[in-house]
């Protein structure tokens, strides 16, 4: 279904953090629990923190961290900014726990003010609530009027706010011996069935839970058990990941990629599409698994494996890096060029240059190296600035450019900001012919789910003399991959085998998973 006819665009001017390339990520939630002889201290703060830094990548906005001691005092410290800068030995001082649930936001529903910095806290009739949200709601204007209707005052115009008051609300069914905290997710999964990956902490029990339609990642982990024995020589945590299968676990985590899993914790599985899963001290329960609506496809984004997820990390029993690898593979077989070597943009196009490499046999080599200590480009007024910026960021390899007919891999073009500046970067350095190639196809439709993508006149791919894209950029030639091609690689080695229509593609098709939300702002 293409509905290009259906939609009406319009701007969002919600003041959400604005940037001038790429597409901005969509949060990072983690949790971490002990086990029942896990001791009150700050260590469970210490591991949120140190899988909130290997989610950074997903936001950079403001983060936070919330503990439960086991009672209803939950010690919560937030601010805007980076995880390094916003935690220091002192407010991690103040988080002791023995649970603990964390967020890093790049915000798509509301200003990115510390007001609205993850996660949210509030004290109910039964205790306190904590939440962290991966996602964005696509009802969330009927939602809203359905909380306050109950009677319930909101402090802010976040989505994740709202997740965390309906969580509030009683079932429609009814709650005879306290509250029934599986029924109210359940309620919220009714009302709300797009898009969230959740952390939800209790005083004594952490709940995750992922949308019916599967649309942003969340997986489940291991605290590998320690004793600081060594065994033969090797610390005992690395003899455990090891024999990781039988040995009990000190505590679990939960992250919205398995990158934030590192060294004391291992990887375990995902959490499925509509599940909700209960983790106390005893470890990790099944509560209920949510079925997708009728007639509806499972809906993971696509996008995590073109660009926004880390490489490593797994999705659907595969890792990042060899489906980007694929992508490459595929984007060789559908449009091959002949020249000298093949290189990326560093360094989400790394994995796909590999790919084209190995199907085209033309080797590759690095063409441009990346100054990291180059920030966020944030909106530049002027191209001139723009170009600057890209140059500041990339400088050509001589060696490898000089005379060469390059082939240029990037994972995605958005406004084409960096596209163009590069190709000029690389003809000044004496390439002789540069040819583009983009591991994705081209982006030309809003997401409603968490990502925020520029407005519809910024994307390129929606602009009028779009045929002629390689010459605007000044490319010898510019192709992208098929949306055909792009799932083929998603799904040529995908462990999960009923998943075969289960990728949302909304941005590149319009055929979006959940319908088209009821109030269409672009
Ligand atoms: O067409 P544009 O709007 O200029 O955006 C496209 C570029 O932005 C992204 O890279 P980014 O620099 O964000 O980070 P990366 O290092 O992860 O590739 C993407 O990988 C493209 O290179
Ligand atoms: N990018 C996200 O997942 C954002 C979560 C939520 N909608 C917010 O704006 O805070
Ligand atoms: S519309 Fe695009 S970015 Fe949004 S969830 Fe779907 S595939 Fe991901
Ligand atoms: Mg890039």
């Amino acid at each position: 279904m293409n509905t290009e006819h259906n939609i009406s665009w319009k701007n969002r001017k919600l003041n959400r953090g604005k940037v001038d390339s790429g597409l901005t990520h969509e949060c990072g939630v983690f949790a971490a629990i002990g086990n029942e002889s896990w001791e009150n201290s700050t260590e469970i703060a210490q591991i949120v923190m140190i899988g909130l830094q290997a989610l950074q990548h997903r936001g950079q906005e403001s983060t936070g961290i919330v503990t439960s001691e086991g009672h209803n005092e939950f010690n919560v410290e937030k601010g805007m900014g980076l995880v390094k800068n916003v935690f220091t030995n002192e407010s991690i001082s103040r988080l002791t726990g023995t649970m603990g649930i964390g967020h890093t936001r790049y915000s798509t529903s509301a200003k990115s003010t510390a007001i609205n910095a993850q996660p949210f806290v509030v004290h109910s009739m039964h205790g306190s609530l904590a939440v962290a949200h991966n996602g964005e709601l696509v009802n969330s204007a009927a939602l809203r009027k359905q909380v306050l209707d109950r009677g319930v005052g909101l402090s802010t115009h976040s989505d994740s706010e709202l997740i965390t008051q309906a969580l509030c609300l009683i079932p429609p069914e009814g709650e005879v011996n306290g509250p029934d905290w599986p029924a109210r997710i359940r309620h919220l999964m009714q009302l709300a069935p797009l898009s969230y990956s959740l952390v939800i902490m209790l005083k004594d029990k952490i709940y995750a839970v992922r949308d019916p339609y599967g649309n942003r990642p969340l997986c489940l982990g291991k605290i590998l058990a320690s004793t600081n024995e060594m065994v033969n020589g090797y610390s005992d945590v690395i003899v455990n990941r090891i024999n990781d299968m039988e040995k009990p676990a000190d505590g679990w985590v939960v992250a919205s990629e398995s990158c934030a899993f590192m060294k004391i914790t291992s990887y375990s599985r995902e959490i499925l599409p509509g599940e909700i899963l209960e983790l106390t001290k005893k470890g990790p329960r099944t509560v209920d698994v949510i079925p997708t609506p009728e007639g509806r496809n499972l809906a993971f984004c696509i996008f995590e494996y073109v660009y926004f997820a880390r490489p490593t990390s797994i999705f659907e029993g595969q890792e990042v890096y060899n489906v980007r690898v694929h992508c490459g593979r595929q984007l060789a077989l559908e449009h091959p060029v002949e020249a000298d070597i093949v290189g990326s943009v560093p360094e989400s196009g790394n994995a796909a240059a590999f790919g084209y490499s190995l199907e085209s046999k033309i080797p590759q080599g690095e063409l441009l190296a990346k100054n990291s200590y180059v920030g966020r480009t944030f909106i530049q007024p002027s191209n001139r600035l723009r170009q600057m910026n890209v140059a500041l960021k990339f400088s050509p390899i001589q060696t490898n450019v000089k005379g060469k007919r390059v082939i240029l891999i990037d994972d995605s073009i958005v406004r084409g900001n960096t596209v163009g500046p590069i190709i000029k970067l690389l003809r000044k350095a004496g390439a002789r012919e540069v040819h583009i190639r983009i591991a994705s196809p081209p982006l030309k439709y809003p997401c409603y789910m968490g990502i925020n993508i520029p407005t519809r006149e910024e994307l390129i791919a929606n602009a009028k003399d779009f045929e002629d894209i390689a010459l605007k950029v000044g490319a010898d030639s510019l192709y992208y991959l098929s949306v055909e091609g792009l799932k083929r690689a998603v799904q040529k080695d995908l462990k999960i085998t009923d998943r075969k229509n289960g990728h949302c593609a909304a941005c590149l098709t319009g055929d979006y998973p959940g319908g088209l939300p009821e109030e269409l702002e672009w």
